[in-house]
C-alpha cells in the first residue's frame, strides 16, 4: 500500500487512463510509457469495461505502478479496488459517497473526490478525502459535459480545505502554465498523455513543463 505521507508529491503529474487511444497498443504498454515518462501517480478510467475486464485491468496496471512506486487508485469502482488491493480510489459527486468508500477500503487507502465547489470540497475533506480532483481547467473532447471553472474558483476551493488539490479538464502544454495561479498541488492529465503517439516523450515534456509553473 503506498505511504499516504508522500501523497501531496505523488499527486504532481496524475495520469489518468483512456482506452480511447490504444490504437494497435496495449493499456498496459501505454501505463508503462506514462510511468517511464514521470507519471507521479495513474487512475484507472475505463467507463466502458465489465467488472471482470476491469479487474484484470487493473490487476496489470497495480503491477506495474507498484514496480515503479507510483500510487494507483480505480476511478469509481471501489469494489475493484478492493478486490485487486489498489491503493485507492477516484469518486464522483455521483458516485459511491466518500464516507461509504472510506468505509470499505480502510484509513489507509487513498480516496480522491471530484469536487466543483467549496461546499463540495469542504464535505469531501469532512468526509474522509484525501485530496480532491478540481475542474475543468478548459473545456475537452474527453469529456464533453465536463464545466470549466474559474482561476478564483479553483483558489476558493485551494484556500477552503487542507487536502491536497489536482486541477483536471483541458490539461496540455500549452495549458499546464495556467496551474501557477490556481494554488493546487498537481495536473491530472488524460488526453495530453495517452493520446500521443509516444506517451513517454508527452509525459516527460509535461514533467518538464510541471518543474517550471510549480516549482518543488
Ligand atoms: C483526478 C480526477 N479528478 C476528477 C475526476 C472526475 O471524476 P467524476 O466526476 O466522477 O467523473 P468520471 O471520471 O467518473 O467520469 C477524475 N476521474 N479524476
Ligand atoms: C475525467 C475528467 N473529469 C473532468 C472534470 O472536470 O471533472 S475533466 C475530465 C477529462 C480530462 O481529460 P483531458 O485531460 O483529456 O482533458
Ligand atoms: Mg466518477
Amino acid at each position: 500500500m503506498f505511504d499516504k505521507k508522500n501523497l501531496k508529491a505523488a499527486l504532481r503529474l496524475y495520469a489518468v487512463t483512456d482506452n480511447a487511444w490504444l490504437g494497435e497498443r496495449t493499456l498496459a504498454s501505454c501505463v508503462e510509457e506514462a510511468l517511464a515518462g514521470g507519471a507521479t501517480f495513474v487512475q484507472l478510467r475505463d467507463k466502458h469495461a465489465a467488472p471482470d475486464a476491469l479487474a484484470a485491468e487493473a490487476a496489470e496496471l497495480l503491477a506495474l505502478c507498484r514496480a515503479a512506486g507510483v500510487p494507483f487508485v480505480v476511478n469509481d469502482d471501489v469494489e475493484c479496488a478492493l478486490a485487486v488491493g489498489a491503493d485507492g480510489v477516484h469518486v464522483g459527486q455521483d458516485d459511491m459517497a466518500c464516507e461509504r468508500a472510506r468505509a470499505l477500503l480502510g484509513p489507509d487507502a487513498i480516496v480522491g473526490v471530484s469536487t466543483q465547489t467549496v461546499e463540495q470540497a469542504r464535505a469531501a475533506e469532512a468526509a474522509g478525502a484525501d485530496y480532491l480532483g478540481v475542474g475543468g481547467v478548459r473545456g475537452t473532447a474527453t469529456k464533453p459535459e465536463a464545466g470549466v471553472l474559474a482561476p478564483e474558483e479553483f483558489r476558493a476551493i485551494a484556500a477552503a480545505v487542507d487536502i491536497p488539490i489536482v486541477a483536471i479538464g483541458g490539461i496540455s502544454g500549452d495549458t499546464l502554465p495556467l496551474l501557477a495561479d490556481l494554488n493546487v498541488d498537481g495536473a491530472a492529465v488524460v488526453s495530453a498523455i495517452f493520446a500521443a503517439d509516444d506517451i513517454a516523450a508527452a509525459t516527460r515534456e509535461l514533467s518538464r513543463i510541471m518543474d517550471e509553473v510549480l516549482p518543488r
